[in-house]
């Protein structure tokens, strides 16, 4: 049932001591009970044998009725108080489980290196962030589920085995045959659950897809086809959820079958056989009413165990992938810039004998602004990423003012490097809330120069000015508006090394020649990497190398 690995794991996010008090209150509360049913033998034979109980294999302590029934009303008090004690204690195992699963997952995502990060698709991630947390815990209830109904069962099981031995012994070894026949339908929620995280994985990645191809798909007049994509992979999760809850009910049913059986069976053996008393008869009776339900209880969470448990399993081993790709802290204070970016004999591969870049051997001095470019796919962005120290080169090095960019310096280095890519990246949120994401104690006057340097001015004439609202992702602007302001949140934080990824390749003509008057502006001062097809931005520019092929061919 992959309690082995998973539990253990699960556990350790929730604490111990959440754990525990699960524990202790379902023994409670189950102990409660047990003892309530034991104590129904005294008491039917009070009321039907006059006291008398001459079959049991203990001595009965002679309580009046009075004392009898008022024990049984503190039993009830206490597992009722055990019970809420219980259920808010799940909850709160619950949460610090769930919590604990997805601030982790997100922690490790963001922490993985970049090269590892590249490989994951989108909707992976999302589906493990959203769904697969959200399964997991579905499973941990149904784990403390199991633990409870467990406990009881155990407890009822002691109290049959108070009353009478033999008619337990021979209940349970029936009840456990029962349950061994339903093995077979709890490996098959479990294959069920793996093909479900599976399909809710592909489900979010093609949704993800499909928002973020809105325009295009608009264009090609695909929606149609986008929906019945989308209809096609939900009939086959149906398909896949149909199919458990089907597994489920004929549990259930069969359950219900073998009961009955158990039952007559049972009934039987205790007046025929082991000619029983009628007091013990009936406290059988009780608990084997009360245990049936709970049999059937145990059946449905060990389903939705199993059914479940992959999301957890899915979460952790891609929490233990990211955790062994995390970048290193920074061993140091970021590298300054002041002399020169120097790329060494730099080779490059994301997939093993296809490099991307190939012995590139390149200065940049600080204060120059250098154009890349190349056609698509002869290695700028790479490149770029090397520089930005986003990835580590597979060969040869890069250093900063003639230190070695290591693996402990790369993430302190990024803090002195800006970025800005073709499609510029903004929050919800008013301008001012844009700026000071990247840096949060900017005061105004900072603010404003940031604009004013990034050609992005035209923040004054807006309404509220910094304080407007830019709406998601920035949609009340123009996409070249968008670009200056995220070229002034890239100034704000007085970068060392500012990177352009085609940052003027999509925006109006307007927007491209304030942007690289800016960028001429700040010659000397700033040193900055352009990735540029063509344009503007390779005329301005100190110095254009071109790649070809992932090597310098000219420049
Ligand atoms: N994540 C990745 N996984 C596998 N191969 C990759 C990945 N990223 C880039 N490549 C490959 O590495 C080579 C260089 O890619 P890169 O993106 O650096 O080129 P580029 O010049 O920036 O292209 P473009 O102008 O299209 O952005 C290409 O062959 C590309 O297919």
């Amino acid at each position: 049932m992959a309690f082995d690995r998973t539990l253990p794991a699960l556990l350790a996010i929730g604490t111990r001591a959440a754990t525990v008090r699960v524990l202790l209150l379902s023994l409670l509360g189950a102990a409660s009970e047990g003892i309530g049913f034991v104590l129904l033998v005294p008491l039917i034979a009070l009321a039907a044998q006059g006291g008398e109980v001459a079959a049991l294999p203990f001595a009965l302590p002679s309580l009046s009725l009075g004392v009898l029934l008022a024990v049984f009303v503190v039993l009830v008090i206490l597992r009722s108080v055990a019970d809420v004690a219980r259920a808010l204690a799940e909850q709160d195992l619950r949460a610090r489980i769930v919590d604990g699963l997805r601030i982790r997952a997100l922690d490790a995502l963001l922490n993985a290196n970049w090269r590892w990060a590249m490989t994951r698709r989108r909707g992976e991630s999302e589906a493990l962030l959203v769904t697969n947390v959200d399964r997991a815990g579905y499973a941990v209830e149904m784990a403390a589920q199991l633990v409870r109904l467990g406990f009881a069962l155990l407890a009822l099981a002691l109290a049959a085995m108070v009353v009478s031995p033999a008619a337990a012994l021979t209940g349970g070894a029936a009840a456990a045959f029962v349950l061994l026949l339903y093995r077979p339908l709890i490996r098959r929620a479990r294959a069920l659950g793996e093909t479900l995280s599976r399909g809710y994985d592909l489900l979010y990645s093609r949704l993800g897809e499909t928002l973020a191809a809105q325009r295009i798909l608009k264009s090609f007049g695909r929606e149609v086809q986008a929906s019945q994509e989308l209809s096609e992979s939900l009939r086959e999760l149906r398909r896949t959820e149909f199919a458990f809850v089907r597994d489920s009910a004929i549990g259930q049913a069969a359950l219900h079958i073998g009961g009955a059986i158990m039952a007559a069976g049972l009934a039987w053996l205790a007046l025929e056989l082991l000619e029983l008393e009628l007091a013990v008869v009936l406290a059988l009776a009780a608990i084997f009413v009360r245990a049936l339900p709970l049999v059937g209880s145990l059946q449905s969470a060990m389903q939705g165990w199993s059914h479940a448990s992959p999301a957890i399993a899915d979460a952790l081993s891609m929490i233990e992938a990211a955790s062994e790709a995390a970048e290193p802290v920074s061993d140091g204070d970021a590298p300054r810039l002041t002399q020169r970016i120097e790329l060494e004999d730099v080779s490059f591969s994301h997939q093993p004998g296809r490099p991307a870049l190939s012995g590139i051997t390149l200065r940049i001095e600080a204060g120059e602004m250098l154009a890349l470019t190349g056609r698509s796919g002869s290695g700028k962005s790479t490149l770029a990423d090397i520089a930005a120290g986003l990835i580590a080169p597979d060969e040869g090095s890069i250093s900063i003012d003639g230190a070695k960019l290591g693996e402990g310096a790369r993430r302190a280095w990024r803090t002195r490097v800006a970025y800005v890519q073709q499609e510029p990246v903004l929050f919800s949120g008013t301008v001012r809330d844009n700026l000071l994401w990247a840096k949060p104690d900017a005061s105004e006057d900072q603010l404003r120069a940031a604009l004013k340097e990034a050609a992005a001015d035209f923040v004054d004439r807006l309404p509220e000015g910094l304080d407007c609202d830019l709406g998601e992702g920035g949609k009340a602007l123009s996409g070249g508006e968008r670009q200056r302001i995220a070229l002034a949140r890239a100034l704000l934080r007085d970068p060392d090394l500012i990177v352009l990824d085609e940052a003027t390749s999509s925006v109006d003509s307007q927007s491209e020649e304030a942007i690289g008057a800016a960028l001429h502006a700040m010659a000397g001062r700033r040193t900055v990497l352009a990735i540029a097809h063509r344009g503007l931005l390779t005329e301005i520019a100190d110095r254009v190398v071109r790649l070809e092929q992932g090597r310098i061919a000219s420049g």
